[in-house]
Formats: C-alpha cells, structure tokens, sequence
C-alpha cells in the first residue's frame, strides 16, 4: 500500500512585505520519509516548513497536511513542530516540565487533567534528550542548545506522526547530537515521517533517505545526499525543475558535516 501523504504544496508561492520568497514548489512528503531541507542562509527553507504547517499564508498554490489545507486541519496532535528558537511570551517564566508537557495540549480532550500517559510520555521525551534532571528549572536559566533539546522533548512528547524541526542540532553539543540521531531513528523505524532543516547533518546524517534543496525559494535538488571523496558531501546531479547543479557548486555553498557533528 503507498503510504499517507503527509504534506503535499503545488505551486506554492509565498510573498512577505512585498518580496516573492517562495517562487513555486512543487513537494509531495509522504509518510515515513526522513528529509532534509538544505539551502544557503535565506534561501527559503524555514519559510517552506512554515508553509507547510500552515504558520505562513500562501499567496498562491495550494498546500495540505494529512490531507487537508492548513485553515481546516484538525488533527494537530499528529504533528511535532521544533522551531528555530524557544518563544515564551507573557514574562512568566516557565519551566522545563511545563514546556515538554505543552506538547500533550493537542492530544488531551478540553479541560481533561494530565493523564498517567501524559506524564509517561514527558517523561520519557525529557529522558531523550537528556533533560530529566533539569525539569524544575526555568527555561530560561538554560543554554542555547539546552533550549533547543527541550523543544525536541516537547514535540516527542506529543508522540505526533510528522517531527517538523528547524534545525534541530543548531547549538547543540556533539553527544546530544547523536542522542537525537538515535532518537530521530527510532522514530523513523516506528514510521513517523521526518522533516528537518539542517546547515550540518552530523550524526543525522545516515537517517536521511531525501534531500531538499532551497536556493532563492525554489527547490533546485530532490533526491539524495552523495558522499563525495573529500569527505564532505553534496547532492547527485538529477535535481529537479532543470537547473542542473554540480556537486562543486553545492558543496561551495553549503558545509553538510560528515562527522561526529563537532
Ligand atoms: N516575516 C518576514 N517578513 C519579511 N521577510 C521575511 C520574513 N521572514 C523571512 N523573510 C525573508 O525571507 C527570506 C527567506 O527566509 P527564511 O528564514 O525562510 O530562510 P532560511 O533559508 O530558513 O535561512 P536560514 O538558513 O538563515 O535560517 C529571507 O530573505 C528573509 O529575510
């Protein structure tokens, strides 16, 4: 049976303060995929996955999640967004446990009291990422790359079907890197469909079955990730829409870590 289509944008056009930053894409994501988004600094990637979880409008093309466009999707608990940077707002400063356990929000019914599932599966999410012993402390008196594994725990606590992550290493030590490859392969073999913005694949590396190209919001590459015999990577030839990219090219532009993510 083909699997689910997770995400799938046709035409996709996004234009912000007046700037075309999404010129036409052209994705189907389908369950199980493990993916990454690479591109230069503003090229679009962070715009695209925003896109696709429906955080920014389209201004024209059509985009659908499990289905349906973003406006009418219902089914938020399928999926796990990790963005670039933790936003608490309100100046009440929140714990550790209290934003791991917000990734349940969307699986519990309105109202409903935390449930020994919910407690489990934070539990385990903190455990993940390393962060149990910290679950009392505020956010805030936490580092960079800290911050961004507590984010990871709060969409894996959600236990959702597609992880969303905007770079999801960027900070992060070199263990916690391997910790999240372990973590993200795991995830992958129970069938959860991975989209990750990278600058550096490190130790995720292996995991990636599809790479996505985004230079000046357009998908100039749709396919694998090659290891070339300098050690550093680049992408196969057959890219995608005819812009023909050689390896040179990509590698010039992009630093893809083939090592321990140091
Ligand atoms: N809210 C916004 N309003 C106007 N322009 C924006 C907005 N958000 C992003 N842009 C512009 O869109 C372009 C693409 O930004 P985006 O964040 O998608 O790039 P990116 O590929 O994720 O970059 P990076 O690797 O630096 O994270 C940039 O030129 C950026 O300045």
């Amino acid at each position: 049976m083909t699997p689910e289509i997770t995400f799938a944008m046709t035409g996709g056009h996004v234009v912000l303060d007046g700037r075309p930053i999404l010129r036409g894409i052209d994705l189907t994501i389908r369950q199980g995929e493990v993916v990454a988004v690479l591109g230069t600094n503003g090229s679009g990637k962070s715009t695209l996955i925003r896109t696709l979880l429906g955080l920014l409008p389209l201004s024209s093309g059509t985009t659908t999640i499990y289905g349906a466009p973003p406006a009418r999707f219902r089914q938020w608990e399928r999926v796990g967004y990790v963005p670039q940077r933790l936003q608490v707002g309100g100046g009440v400063p929140a714990t550790v446990g209290e934003i791991v356990s917000s990734g349940r929000v969307a699986r519990r019914r309105r109202f409903s009291r935390t449930s020994r599932e919910d407690k489990a599966a934070v539990a385990a999410a903190l455990e993940a990422v390393g962060m149990a012993h910290r679950v009392k402390d505020p956010v805030h008196a936490l580092s960079g790359g800290q911050q961004q594994r507590v984010l990871i725990a709060r969409a894996l606590a959600g236990q959702p079907d597609v992880f969303v992550m905007d770079e999801p290493t960027a900070g992060v030590d070199a263990e916690s890197q391997r910790d999240l490859a372990a973590t993200l392969a795991a995830q992958a073999d129970l069938g959860k469909t991975v989209v990750l913005v990278a600058h550096e694949l490190g130790p995720l590396e292996p995991l990636i079955a599809r790479t996505l190209v985004v230079r000046d919001g357009l998908i100039v590459h749709d396919g694998d990730l090659v290891p070339s015999p300098g050690g550093r990577h680049e992408c196969d030839e057959t890219d995608n829409g005819g812009t023909r990219l050689s390896g040179l090219d990509l590698s010039a532009k992009m630093t893809i870590g083939t090592g321990d993510g140091t």
